[in-house]
């Protein structure tokens, strides 16, 4: 765990940035409640969040309880037990005593009972602590079936009689627009807007967050980010490893709906938004709304969608599935800055390599004297993960008594610039934006809606088998047709030079 400042000063930071957003700052007992505690989520993403906030006295002991709750017949300390293994990074006594504030409650997802034991024990807590305004924050680890009663027993047995209560939704947030839109309204019915924290963990990633400081805080980037500049943009998500005994889940959803509709396009707003009036979580959310509203309908012709080779092998996906493992879409953005920039969303499972990122190809120089097009294009890339980096690909001459020209790069390497400092993982930073009531890295109900607005009609179809996987071969870098399409958009692929992460040794 990454020491610096002590909880005070974490504290006072907090304070700072609470009195820019207008946000209260607020003590008082914290209860967590963890609903799917004893699901896969809970166990290797929720706690450990918990845990590392802890760890590093962000929720602290006296202030903070954590309730895990499920159907699963579990005592308190099975539920540590089962946990304990995925809790890394901190020191034994820090992790017992972490440990020592869970508590099991086991109940069913649809009936009074459990819940109002639940209701019990969170108020029992809350006694014993004697605060004034103690807050209260659902985790909703559970399959999305379950949301709307789940949310409904919260609702009924749990609202906190003198605080705040929120909740945590995870993806997926419907299937379609109109599923989304009817688990919206209903989930509508039982909470503000303002209480419904709709998970998207991308936005908690340290380059994802990075994006708005790159392109409104500085003014190398101001005139250069717009259609007159720039090519192309790529955004691109590949893993190394297939569906993994999640194929019968999977096969249901595809990779748009995994990653594109929600991760990928969540990274377009960013890079694509204009910039918000501040840096208030409407503000934010209101030019993202406005980006996804100006996207263009898709086009069949800019989408190849491919599915691995062995996909269909586990006993769980149907043998004639069309469901793609791989996708690659252009989105088109119709407003006065991006008229005519593709932006090339692709994703896939089972591919040559792990990697997201944001590649800006810019156009070519005009009036070119030194012949660069040989060498290739400007590009800004912002390696999400692996190797979190930015670099920028630039034409220099080579050194040497030759006026010969090479490609080279300006190399910001997190790793290198930043040796010592421990990069959060995005589920801690999520959980305590919103312990802190800040929505701004969070999906918006309208938000949401666009984002299905746009994808619908191309899943409807791919549904109906009107647009085909084409087969690829696992290890690959997918179906050669994606590389064709990104080339007929205009992506230009520079050959022989690879960018290759520096390392300390
Ligand atoms: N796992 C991951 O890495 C990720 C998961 N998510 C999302 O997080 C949520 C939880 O995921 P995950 O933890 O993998 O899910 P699990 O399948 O592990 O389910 C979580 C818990 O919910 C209960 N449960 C399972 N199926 C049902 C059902 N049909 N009806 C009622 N309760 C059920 C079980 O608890 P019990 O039987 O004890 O009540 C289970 O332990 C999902 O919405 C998922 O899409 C998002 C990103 C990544
Ligand atoms: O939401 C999901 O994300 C993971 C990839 O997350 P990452 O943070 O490791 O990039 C993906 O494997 C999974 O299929 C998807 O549901």
């Amino acid at each position: 765990m990454s020491g610096g400042s002590s909880p005070r000063s974490r504290r006072s930071s907090f304070n700072s940035l609470s009195r820019d957003l207008e946000l209260p700052s607020e003590q008082g007992c914290l209860s967590v409640i963890v609903l799917g505690a004893s699901g896969d989520l809970a166990k290797k993403k929720t706690f450990p969040a918990l845990f590392h906030l802890f760890a590093q006295g962000f929720i602290q002991s006296g202030e903070v309880h954590i309730f895990g709750y499920a159907r699963s017949n579990l005592s308190d300390d099975g539920l540590r037990e089962r946990i304990r293994g995925y809790l890394k990074g901190a020191s034994e006594e820090h992790l017992s005593d972490f440990l020592q504030h869970i508590k099991y409650v086991s109940g069913s997802y649809d009936s009074g009972e459990g819940f109002e034991k639940l209701n019990k024990e969170i108020s029992e807590y809350e006694k014993s602590n004697k605060s004034e305004s103690p807050r209260r924050l659902f985790y909703l680890a559970l399959p999305p079936s379950v949301y709307p009663s789940v949310c409904k027993m919260i609702r009924t047995y749990c609202m906190n009689p003198s605080g705040w209560t929120r909740v945590i939704v995870e993806k997926p947030f419907g299937k379609d627009l109109d599923s989304a839109e009817e688990l919206s309204a209903q989930l509508g019915e039982l909470f503000d807007e303002n209480q419904l924290y709709r998970i998207d963990h991308y936005l908690g990633k340290e380059l994802v967050q990075n994006l708005l400081v790159l392109r409104f805080a500085n003014r190398l980037f101001l005139p250069l980010w717009n259609r007159d500049n720039i090519d192309n943009i790529q955004i691109v998500f590949r893993e190394d490893f297939g569906t993994d005994g999640r194929g019968g889940y999977f096969d249901q959803y595809g990779i748009i709906r995994d990653i594109i509709q929600n991760h990928l396009l969540q990274v377009f707003c960013l890079v694509a938004m204009e910039k918000p009036v501040s840096l208030k979580p409407e503000h934010i959310r209101d030019e993202k709304v406005k980006v996804l509203q100006s996207v263009n309908p898709i086009k069949h012709d800019e989408v190849v969608l491919g599915q691995y080779e062995g996909y269909k092998d586990d006993p769980t996906v149907p043998d004639d599935s069309n469901t793609p493992t791989f996708a690659s879409v252009v989105l088109r953005v119709h407003n006065e800055r991006w008229e005519g920039v593709p932006f090339i969303l692709k994703a896939g499972k089972a591919l040559s390599s792990r990697k997201a990122e944001v590649r800006v190809q810019f156009k070519d120089v005009p009036g070119d004297i030194f012949k660069c097009k040989r060498q290739g294009r400007n590009e800004f890339v912002i390696r999400l993960q692996p190797s979190e980096a930015m670099y920028m690909k630039l034409t220099v001459k080579k050194p040497g008594l030759e006026m010969a020209t090479e490609q080279s790069e300006l190399d910001l390497s997190y790793g290198m610039r930043y040796q010592n400092v421990k990069i959060p993982e995005a589920y801690e930073r999520l959980i305590l934006d919103t312990i802190r009531g800040d929505q701004q890295h969070f999906v918006r109900r309208d938000e949401l809606k666009a984002a299905w607005q746009i994808f619908t009609p191309l899943l409807h179809d791919i549904d109906e088998g009107k647009v085909k996987s084409i087969p690829y071969q696992p290890g690959s870098r997918g179906p050669k047709e994606a590389d064709e399409l990104s080339e007929r958009v205009g992506y230009m692929q520079t050959h022989g030079y690879i960018w290759i992460p520096p390392t300390l040794a």
